[in-house]
């Protein structure tokens, strides 16, 4: 999916909302645990509860992960219910991977080729040959971690590096790497006061922000440093909406809380 159709979507549907499908069994309403593959069923429910609020949806895959063989089948299930029914909806393999360049070149095969993901997330840290294997993809995306939403953020990443912190370093030297134009990067919304520093060195760049919702992160402040002329936000909240209710009215509620996300997400565009 190129950046513009993203762009027309948000437009469209007055929302830059992705949801997080981070799907723990323990949490899953126990009525779907009867059925043959529980983790399908309640993102199929949630996805079609919440897309005609959202624009993007970012499986977690650690959740799939966790689950072996059945996680990794739930996981290609909804990559494909997605493509099929929801071709418009962008989709974040939030995979985090990392490595020498060719099993970089692996990893991104599996995610972008094999399930059609539009985009993956990738750790920086090995470097210009770990991330370029999977800017080669056309129209495919890679979101770089670029300050994270998490308190370890701080251990390394706004550490001082030569002049500047190395969330910094990471920016704008990734902007050098081979297929720079398909990135993207991860700013936590519990880190929204770098927001504007961050758009100096990346203006147009679509950034990936999770951490509203069950950590805390306010929408306001990180609409306030972040968004460009063309949004360039995806805000992502992943418990906030799927976990809304653990009853059987799990994906209404899942829905109201996406719309209101939506609705506060259309306030923000009309400023
Ligand atoms: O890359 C991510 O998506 C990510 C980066 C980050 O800095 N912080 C962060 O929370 N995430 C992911 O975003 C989701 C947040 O989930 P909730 O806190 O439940 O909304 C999880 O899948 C995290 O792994």
């Amino acid at each position: 999916m190129t950046t513009d159709f993203l762009w027309e979507q948000i437009q469209k549907k007055q929302s830059f909302l992705c949801v997080g499908l981070d799907v723990d069994l323990e949490k899953v309403p126990p009525h779907l645990l009867a059925t043959e593959d529980p983790i399908f069923e309640f993102n199929k429910a949630i996805i079609e509860a919440t897309q005609a609020y959202c624009v993007a949806y970012k499986p977690n895959t650690a959740f799939y992960e966790a689950y072996g063989l059945d996680g990794w089948r739930s996981l290609e299930r909804t990559m494909a219910y997605l493509n099929e029914n929801y071709p418009e909806q962008f989709t974040i393999a939030d995979a985090k991977r990392g490595d020498i360049g060719n099993t970089a070149t692996r990893y991104a095969k599996a995610f972008l080729e094999g399930m059609q993901f539009d985009s993956i997330t990738v750790a920086p840290y090995m470097g210009r040959d770990s991330v370029e294997p999977f800017l080669a993809f056309e129209d495919k995306h890679t979101i770089l971690l670029g300050l994270t939403s998490n308190p370890g953020a701080f251990d390394f990443q706004t550490k001082t590096l030569e002049a500047r912190p190395l969330f910094k370093e990471v920016i704008a030297c990734s902007q050098g790497y081979k297929g720079s134009e398909n990135l993207m990067y991860v700013v936590g919304a519990t880190k929204a006061e770098y927001l504007a520093e961050i758009r100096e060195l990346a203006p147009k760049s679509f950034l990936l922000v999770p951490g509203v919702g069950a950590q805390g992160g306010s929408l306001s402040e990180v609409c306030k440093y972040g968004m460009t002329d063309q949004v360039g936000l995806l805000v992502n909240s992943s418990r906030g909406i799927i976990y809304a209710s653990s009853g059987t009215d799990f994906a209404v509620a899942a829905g109201r809380k996406a719309q209101e996300l939506q609705q506060q997400m259309a306030a923000e565009l009309k400023k």
